[in-house]
């Protein structure tokens, strides 16, 4: 496992429709005080360059493909998503062991390695959704199980609900990289989150890295947004 900075905390989620809302949020950001995020709908629509230009921004960029696949595919993937420059990608831990061993073993053999995660149980997903999906108890005990796996099977962290953060330490040791969305300033619409706490108690209930994305992109004022997170945590260790 990579030893990993835990600062700065804050992982803005750019989950914007086009390129210049984004770019133009990010000319205000320092890479010393935020980490940023590409899903699926930026890079579905901007693709590699957009990623490679963040990251040439000097920007900790993590690419949130959420990789679900075969073995093969997954660490295919894996590696092209690590030859963009990217800090950090994921994988479903549903995927299973194989899947996940081989994504890491693939990154491995390359020079520049991106940290891997998992994720474990979708923040959107409550009691009724998961055992809807087949999955058997509380959304932390599958949570639990999925991170145990993912730990096992050598990787650099999970995604989870902050929620779930204080149980999931223990099992993992300190270094294991608990990646949170989920996170809702008190002030802010829950949307379609089920699993949420405020970004101080994300940290306090033992979360590394907090994603979050409407409560500032969805914003009035983006930066402003940001700026209060930022304060709200300021006295947390590495805040
Ligand atoms: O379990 C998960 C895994 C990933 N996400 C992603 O994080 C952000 C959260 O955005 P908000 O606007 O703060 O809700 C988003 O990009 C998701 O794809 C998640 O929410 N939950």
């Amino acid at each position: 496992m990579t030893a990993v900075s835990k600062s700065p905390r804050i992982i803005v989620a750019l989950d914007y429709a086009s390129a210049a809302p984004a770019l133009d949020l990010i000319s205000g950001l320092d890479p010393k005080t935020c980490r940023l995020k590409v899903g699926k709908e930026m890079f579905t629509r901007l693709g590699p360059t957009f990623v490679e230009k963040l990251v040439g921004q000097g920007f900790d960029v993590f690419l949130d493909l959420k990789f679900h696949d075969i073995p093969n595919t997954v660490a295919a993937a894996c590696a092209a998503a690590a030859d963009l420059g990217v800090w950090m990608v994921n994988v479903h831990a549903s995927g299973g062991r194989k899947m996940m061993v081989t994504a890491r073993e693939r990154l491995e053999t390359l020079s520049h390695r991106p940290l891997l995660i998992a994720v474990t149980v979708l923040t959107s997903l409550g009691e009724k959704d998961i055992a809807e999906v087949g999955f058997l108890g509380a959304p932390a005990d599958n949570v639990i199980r999925l991170a145990r796996l993912t730990h096992e099977s050598g990787l650099d962290g999970v995604v989870c609900s902050p929620l779930e953060a204080a149980e999931v330490r223990p099992l993992v040791g300190k270094d294991f990289l608990l990646v949170t969305p989920g996170v809702r300033p008190a002030s802010a619409a829950q949307d379609d989150q089920k699993r949420v706490m405020t970004p101080l108690d994300a940290l306090n209930n033992g979360a590394d890295l907090l994603v979050i994305g409407r409560p500032i992109t969805a914003a009035d004022d983006p930066q402003l947004s940001l700026n209060r997170i930022q304060q709200e945590i300021a006295g947390f260790p590495g805040g």
